[in-house]
């Protein structure tokens, strides 16, 4: 099936290990992508949906113990312990081994094994990785038909370079006891049992392209982030590319596909990624960004034509839905998109209030990107293109201001470790506690998170042309939570003072914690926000920041000796301008 011996080995072996029925080689054809819908539909594994209005639509219900990403469950395994650093769970590469190889056992009997080759990144681009997933799972193969560029093409480039990342996963029963998501990024391998879900099973996701690939741009070099990657352009005509952190389910898709407001005619937003950036050091000195994925698998609560039209628009034709409910008609719904009441909630039971909401809080779309209005063609540059600004977001009711520059790449690099942000449905556990997630890496950085921020200095330090640094908060809240910013479309307000920032266009206030904008340089036009809403939103209460950054202090040092130096020093400056504007 294949001219490369090591993927033919490798396949035979898990084939002896798991026992399957039947083994596929993935093409990644129409007509394979067909076969695996129409095997699923018979097998109740997607349900189809309205055909007259969703065409080739379909809803996937997941087992209700299997909704999110399980971090409880997701490992590191380097080598050494210290690698993986506070910030990941470890198990010794034998131990991992040990126990994944006593689960996969037989995993696959009575089932078929596909074999998924697939690109991250553009088929002719030099920053592109190919990997292969072996999987039990026909969703799993058919989702990242749509998430990546999978089949021939992507296993030619694998037999012509070589090397690829090493997938294996099964659905294995499904029990959150036998369910385990392994890293082994010095084997360029990932292992995961027991989980169909997104961040979990479709393997060139988070675990390659952002804790595989974490690893292997250390080591060689350049960056991988939970980033989405967007070009605004401007009335002039002129385009400025940013990339952005927000962690998950805080705002990325959103951000990517904005829809510029009323006011702001002539401005353009074109989407190149949702979720993943790949940023290398170009030969003149500027960060160039490549999305490794081809699709997008996004929140579904609270999308609306309101909040993204492109998403609505993309979602009603060629998209499999996971965990949404459905209306009587067979279309599928979910809390915000309309004041329809459903008739089925996500678990397929008659829609009833008591049981909670009827679309669960983490359920997905996984759709094309070449469906959404403002795709990009530039996404398929093999260069990617060059950031002009990165953005790093939380989701905080208090504290964080709308908008904050960076003073310098190293005061960004602080201000990206010490993000913190409330937990979403995006991963199992509490929801709306505010934890740290730095760069919004916390799940999913492969290495110890010093020598991650070491890695970031050392990168800045290679860029002649380094983008401008910031932080956004678009979920301040009153004291009725009631959001204090309107947010979506709106937000396209704030990246024009960034992109003025960048320009040298306009000044700035500067705080001991970063530059803020002056009044009235937020274009406030057409918008319901008072000034009194506007005054919180860009206050920084030098009390309340103090006892922030003590905390901060104590989160860097929490990581050891392999904490730049620098970004101590860094964080000290901060510290010490507060004092000295409190006690002034
Ligand atoms: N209030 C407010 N909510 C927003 C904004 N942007 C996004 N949201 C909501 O936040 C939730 C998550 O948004 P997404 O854009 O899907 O987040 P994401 O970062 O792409 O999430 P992942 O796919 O998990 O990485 C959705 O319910 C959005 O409706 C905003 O500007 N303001
Ligand atoms: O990985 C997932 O399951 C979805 C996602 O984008 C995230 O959680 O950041
Ligand atoms: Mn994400």
């Amino acid at each position: 099936m294949t001219s490369n011996q090591a993927l033919a080995d490798w396949v035979r072996e898990v084939a002896a290990l798991t026992q399957p029925e039947k083994i596929h080689w993935c093409d990644g054809s129409q007509a394979e992508y067909d076969a695996l819908i129409a095997d699923m539909l018979q097998s109740g594994t997607l349900i189809e949906l309205d055909p007259e209005t969703r065409p080739r639509s379909y809803l996937h219900r997941s087992d209700p113990s299997d909704v999110a990403r399980t971090e409880h469950l997701t490992f590191v395994c380097t080598p050494e312990r210290d690698d993986a650093g506070p910030n990941n769970q470890w198990l010794s590469p034998a131990d991992a081994h040990a126990r994944m190889d006593a689960l996969f056992a037989g995993a696959m009997r009575g089932r078929t094994l596909y074999v998924v080759p697939y690109c991250m990144g553009p088929i002719d681009s030099p920053l592109a990785r190919c990997g292969v997933e072996i999987t039990d799972s026909p969703y799993v193969a058919a989702s990242m038909r749509i998430m990546t560029r999978m089949g021939a093409p992507a296993l030619r480039r694998i037999e012509r370079e070589g090397s690829f990342v090493r997938g294996l996963h099964s659905l294995g029963d499904l029990h959150p006891e036998r369910r385990f998501i392994m890293h082994f990024p010095h084997e360029l391998s990932i292992q995961s049992i027991g989980s169909g879900y997104g961040g979990n099973a479709l393997l060139g996701k988070k675990c390659h392209a952002l804790r595989i690939a974490s690893y292997q741009a250390r080591q060689e070099g350049w960056l991988a982030e939970h980033m989405l990657i967007m070009g605004i352009e401007d009335p002039q005509g002129r385009l400025h590319y940013i990339a952005a952190a927000f962690p998950s389910a805080c705002g990325k898709t959103n951000m990517a596909m904005l829809i510029p407001p009323q006011e702001y005619q002539g401005w353009k937003v074109k989407t190149i990624g949702d979720d993943i950036a790949w940023l290398h050091v170009g030969e003149d000195g500027r960060l160039w960004a490549i999305n490794p994925e081809a699709g997008f698998f996004g929140v579904a609560p609270g999308t609306s034509r309101h909040t993204n039209a492109n998403a609505v628009d993309m979602l009603q034709h060629d998209t499999i839905f996971t965990n949404v409910a459905l209306t009587e008609d067979g279309r599928p719904w979910w809390e915000g998109l309309s004041d329809e009441t459903p008739a089925y909630d996500w678990q397929g039971r008659p829609y009833d209030p008591a049981n909670g909401p009827a679309a669960h809080p983490n359920s997905r779309f996984t759709v094309a990107a070449r469906q959404c209005a403002s795709w990009s063609d530039a996404a398929e540059r093999p260069s990617g293109v060059p950031i002009t600004a990165i953005i790093f977001g939380g989701r905080r009711a208090s504290l964080a201001p709308l908008v904050l520059e960076a003073k310098n790449w190293q005061h960004g690099v602080l201000l990206g470790a010490s993000m913190a942000s409330e937990t979403t449905a995006a991963a199992t556990g509490q929801v709306g506690v505010v934890r740290r997630d730095p760069m919004a890496m916390q799940p999913f950085c492969g290495y110890h998170f010093g020598d991650y921020w070491a890695h970031w200095l050392a990168t800045g330090a290679r860029l002649s042309q380094a983008p401008g640094i910031y932080q956004v908060n678009w979920f301040r809240r009153d004291a009725e939570r009631r959001f204090l910013w309107p947010g979506y479309g709106e937000n396209l307000r704030v990246l024009k003072w960034i992109i003025e920032r960048c320009q040298g266009s306009i000044d700035a206030q500067e705080t001991p914690v970063g530059n803020l904008p002056l009044h009235g340089d937020i274009d406030l036009t057409g918008l319901d926000v008072s000034h009194e809403h506007m005054r919180q939103l860009t206050h920084i209460e030098p009390q309340d920041w103090l006892s922030e950054m003590d905390e901060v202090a104590s989160f860097l040092h929490g990581y050891g000796p392999r904490v730049p130096q620098a970004l101590h020093e860094e964080r000290e400056r901060v510290s010490q301008g507060l004092r000295q504007q409190a006690s002034g």
